[in-house]
């Protein structure tokens, strides 16, 4: 059982459609699954995309660890109406927009090789090639978790990358921005800067985007288990998300 002080999360009110809504993907839009490339990703969650945009006047954002790239590919033309943040903050297209994306670091295809090839011979890790990153998931080999942080930690520091923790795996992706650094701006531009923030996220790498709704009089909703957190509610996984947002779309 969790301390007494982290049951005190409500789950958010409802949404009355003067917000802008920024949306963490994994763990929060679809279910974790066993690979990055495992994910189901169905129409209902296309559709419900869709009626989001038109319910608030296109203030909805993906804002993920995953490229735009990717985040693309999973769900395609659901994303004509929504903004993207991608890149745990580094890459963002808004709707209809073009992609800015900061150049690859080279150092980034030097650690990307040393990471193959330390865990060549583990079946059980994959590793992720990403536009702004690299990670390594151990979620199949839990015992390669410190030395998979290691490696990563190793790297850090160079040309602007940083380590990034996250569920069951460690990634080391461009620096420089985050995922609060990201909901900031585009608090700053039309749409976003009509609405009320609320950001909704399951993992470390969410709490930036916790503290930037909370420093704009928004709300955070942590997805998943109770825990310490910036955020100000809570909802207990994808499916309540889901119902949640169904209910404003
Ligand atoms: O910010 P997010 O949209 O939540 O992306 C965070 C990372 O999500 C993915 O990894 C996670 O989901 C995988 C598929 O369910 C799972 O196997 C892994 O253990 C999770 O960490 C994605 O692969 C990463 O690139 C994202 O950074």
């Amino acid at each position: 059982m969790p301390p007494a002080e982290l049951l005190d999360l409500r789950p958010p009110p409802a949404l009355d459609g003067d917000e802008s809504l920024f949306l963490d993907f994994d763990g929060t839009l679809v279910e974790l699954a066993g690979a990055p490339d495992a994910i189901v990703v169905d129409d209902a969650l296309r559709d419900l995309l869709i009626r989001l945009g038109e319910r608030l006047d296109g203030r909805v954002a993906i804002v993920s660890g995953r490229s735009v790239e990717q985040l693309d590919a999973f769900l395609g033309d659901a994303l004509a109406g929504v903004a993207v943040v991608g890149s745990h903050g580094a890459e963002t297209r808004a709707a209809g927009g073009a992609l800015v994306v900061p150049d690859r670091p080279d150092a980034l295809a030097a650690a990307e090789r040393a990471l193959v090839d330390h865990f060549a011979d583990r079946g059980g890790v994959v590793i992720e090639r990403k536009s702004l990153g690299v990670a390594v998931h151990y979620r199949h080999q839990p015992e390669a978790e410190a030395e998979a942080n290691d490696l990563v930690a190793r790297y850090a520091g160079r040309a602007g990358l940083v380590a990034q923790p996250g569920k069951m795996m460690a990634e080391l992706r461009l620096g420089g921005a985050d995922k609060g650094s990201a909901i900031a701006a585009l608090l700053q531009q039309p749409p976003f800067a009509a609405g009320r923030p609320v950001f909704l996220g399951d993992d470390v790498t969410d709490e930036d985007g916790f503290r930037a709704v909370a420093a704009a009089g928004g709300a955070g909703v942590l997805v998943g288990e109770a825990r310490a957190t910036a955020a100000t509610h809570r909802l207990d996984g994808v499916a309540a998300v889901r119902r949640w947002l169904a209910a404003a779309a």
